[in-house]
């Protein structure tokens, strides 16, 4: 018996550590490494890495090593040797482009290219997993065990922990209750909760949908700014609002709330990419320049609740074939697509076609 935390469980416990700025260690057969994100970095944790005494390398994308004019010897990411004298607005000058257009030149920066970038992949899947900006401070350990143990610090098994997090985690009901809302008094709120400690998914179910016929569905993915504060950037408000108004008005149907913020990034980095627009770079490419890509969403999710849901079958309204392939990949048989043509306004006009130019959405 042991009441020791599992894998998934200590994955989840490095991602609180990374957002809170405290370092975890990745340890392989034959390697082992000090990780801390570089956007939670401060001086006091910069220094006291200098202070063991080694080089560090700060592991950016390979998108974001392309804007750095870094060479990225290691395929879809780059190990940056910090210099010496590297300040940490040098770190947070690397990992985040909000100011590139300010100070262009950070180079020209020196790039490893012998040994290993395992454990550098991991670090930077596990960065973007706690919603951060995917770079990351690495330095080698020698003695992974004793030093972690020496520093209290989450310490997690290289090769399984990739393994893991390229699986997409159980999801398990907790509750559901009645809700009624504006467009059917016959409403039902279902709560989702992921084992991996991830942020929950929510199923609102209009009426009482038949399980053996193809439900009239939505996979929604969150948008604060749109659903919420009416923003007119995108189409994301205008779309929720027209799914539940057209499940009201057949009687039944599910609409799933994913917390996949920002295509999957994360509020903190959307807005990150807003910014990066108003500099004039589109939605794809700003995206990219922050090191991630086009669309970090997780479609397993939403065809997982849809089956734990008895539903095996979806008349599904999205303009995203992404969407559809995923669901029929998933086993989720998409019987017809219903377009969701809403919201369209000058704000979004170039966001929409950039959408249907470079992500193929169905206009
Ligand atoms: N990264 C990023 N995310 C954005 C941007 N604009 C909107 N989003 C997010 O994009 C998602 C909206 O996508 P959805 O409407 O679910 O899906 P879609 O891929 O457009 O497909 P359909 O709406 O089904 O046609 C939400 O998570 C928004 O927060 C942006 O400029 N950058
Ligand atoms: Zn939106």
């Amino acid at each position: 018996m042991t009441l020791a935390p599992d894998l998934i469980e200590t994955l989840a416990r490095a991602r609180a550590d990374l957002r809170m700025g405290v370092p975890v260690v990745l340890q392989n057969e034959c390697e082992a490494a000090l990780v801390l994100a570089a956007e939670t970095l401060d001086a006091q944790r910069l220094a006291d890495l200098r202070a063991l005494g080694q080089q560090p390398v700060l592991a950016i994308s390979a998108r974001r090593a392309q804007t750095l004019k870094a060479r990225a010897y290691d395929g879809d990411l780059a190990r940056v040797i910090v210099p010496p004298d590297a300040s940490l607005s040098w770190v947070l000058g690397v990992a985040d482009p909000a100011d590139d257009l300010k100070t262009p030149m950070k180079g020209p920066l020196m790039t490893a290219r012998d040994g290993s970038a395992d454990l550098h992949r991991l670090a930077l899947d596990l960065v973007k997993s706690a919603r951060l900006l995917p770079a990351a401070l690495m330095l080698d350990l020698t003695a992974p065990e004793a030093f972690a143990e020496a520093h209290h610090l989450t310490r997690i098994p290289g090769v399984e922990a990739a393994a893991l997090m390229s699986r997409s985690s159980p999801l398990d009901p907790v509750v559901s209750a009645r809700l009624p809302l504006a467009v059917s008094e016959a409403g039902r709120l279902h709560i989702f909760r992921p084992e991996d400690g991830g942020e929950e998914h929510y199923a609102i179910e209009i009426g009482q949908p038949r399980r053996d016929a193809p439900v009239l569905a939505r996979l929604h993915s969150a948008c604060f700014t749109g659903d919420l504060m009416g923003s007119l950037k995108c189409d994301c408000g205008p779309q929720l609002r027209g799914a539940l108004a057209q499940m009201g008005a057949e009687g039944a149907g599910v609409l799933l709330y994913l917390n996949q913020e920002g295509r999957g990034i994360g509020l903190a980095n959307k807005m990150r990419a807003y910014s990066l627009q108003d500099q004039g770079f589109d939605t794809v490419e700003a995206n990219h320049r922050l090191g991630f890509e086009d669309d970090e969403r997780d479609f397993r999710i939403g065809a997982d609740i849809l089956k734990r849901m008895g539903f095996s079958s979806v008349r599904l309204l999205t303009n995203n074939p992404g969407k559809i392939a995923m669901m029929e990949q998933c086993g989720v048989t998409v019987s017809e697509r219903v377009p969701l043509k809403v919201g369209e306004n000058s704000h979004n006009r170039a966001y929409l076609a950039t959408k249907a130019a470079k992500s193929g959405h169905l206009l």
